[in-house]
């Protein structure tokens, strides 16, 4: 049976703070409504993608914090695109901030059924920024303080005659989420991402924003011998300019597509599952060449951790 499906990475533009979810979820519907135009299967929306990445300003813990959350999913603002979902048959993935009924928060992400139904979720692992209001910064980076470390590793999902993976933003760097997400057979990864061009401890690199992210998903595709969809929030939002540049990777590192503006963009790829193997049965056949026992210091656990972790 052919593994070949159209996917559609859609990038947003900037949301406002005080644009309404109801105005968000708009925008991805029509994206949505785009992409199954295009033929695509499945669409790939960013991180925190119903919001304004609220993580730059120092904001209290308590309720003015988890307005930026979502307590359920679906909910009343969102139930349209999974409705939409379900009437154009077609799958999703979403990144959202999750307020669990038992008060954690999370850096969350899902891949959705085109029959309108929740197939997984990811938690983010890789937390950057800062746990303080740092006010020399022109603008915070406060995911270590408002997010939990996620609790659900990098689990594979079943979808679309293959297996799906996903991954937020700031793990896409890393290179044991890409290996993990290989071991466990990820054929085509999601990520989503929210990306300041301006990085405040090291503004030296900021000219480099565009080709650290193109280096780190390609690394991370051709390692692995998957295909992977990186999805920016893009654009001037609120004082802070965010990376475009969405793209689609091949398992041979290729880049196949990738948007061009900084604004709402769908672009689309054919992807073919069975180009994995071109890879993972050769250069990367994990059985074969991988010498597990000699990486162990990867796995030795994290000496300096803060109380409150
Ligand atoms: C800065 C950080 N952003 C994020 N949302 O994880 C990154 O791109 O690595």
């Amino acid at each position: 049976m052919s593994r070949k499906f159209t996917v559609a990475a859609a990038q947003l533009g900037p949301i406002a703070r005080d644009e309404p979810r109801s105005s968000a979820v708009a925008r991805l519907c029509a994206m949505m409504k785009d992409a199954k135009a295009r033929g695509a299967s499945l669409v790939v929306f960013p991180e925190l993608a119903l919001t304004t990445f609220f993580p730059r300003w120092f904001i209290e813990a308590g309720p003015e914090l988890d307005r930026w959350f979502e307590t359920e999913m679906p909910n009343d603002a969102t139930a349209p695109l999974f409705d939409l979902a379900r009437e154009l048959q077609i799958g999703f993935h979403l990144g959202y901030a999750e307020l669990t009924p038992d008060g954690h928060h999370y850096n969350t992400a899902i891949l959705v059924g085109p029959d309108g139904e929740i197939v997984g979720k990811y938690r983010k692992i890789h937390l950057p920024g800062h746990w303080e209001n740092e006010e020399w910064r022109p603008f915070q980076h406060l995911e270590k303080r408002y997010f939990e470390k996620g609790d659900l590793g990098w689990p594979v999902f079943d979808m679309l005659g293959g297996k799906l993976g996903m991954c937020i933003c700031n793990d896409r760097r890393w290179p044991e989420t890409w290996r993990v997400l290989g071991l466990g057979g990820a054929e085509l990864v999601c990520l989503g991402y929210n990306t300041p061009i301006h990085f405040a401890p090291a503004p030296e690199h900021d000219h480099l924003q565009y080709f650290h992210n193109e280096l780190s998903v390609m690394a991370g595709c051709y390692q692995n011998g998957t295909w992977g969809v990186a999805v920016a929030k893009a654009g001037l939002e609120e004082g802070s300019v965010l990376i475009g540049g969405s793209l689609i990777v091949a398992p041979t590192g290729e880049i196949v597509a990738r948007a061009s503006t900084s604004g709402d963009e769908v672009i689309c790829a054919e992807v073919d599952l069975d180009r994995c193997a071109e890879i993972r049965a050769n250069v990367f056949n994990f059985e074969e060449h991988r010498e597990p026992q000699d990486y162990l210091p990867i796995t030795a656990p994290k000496t300096k951790r803060r109380a409150a972790e």
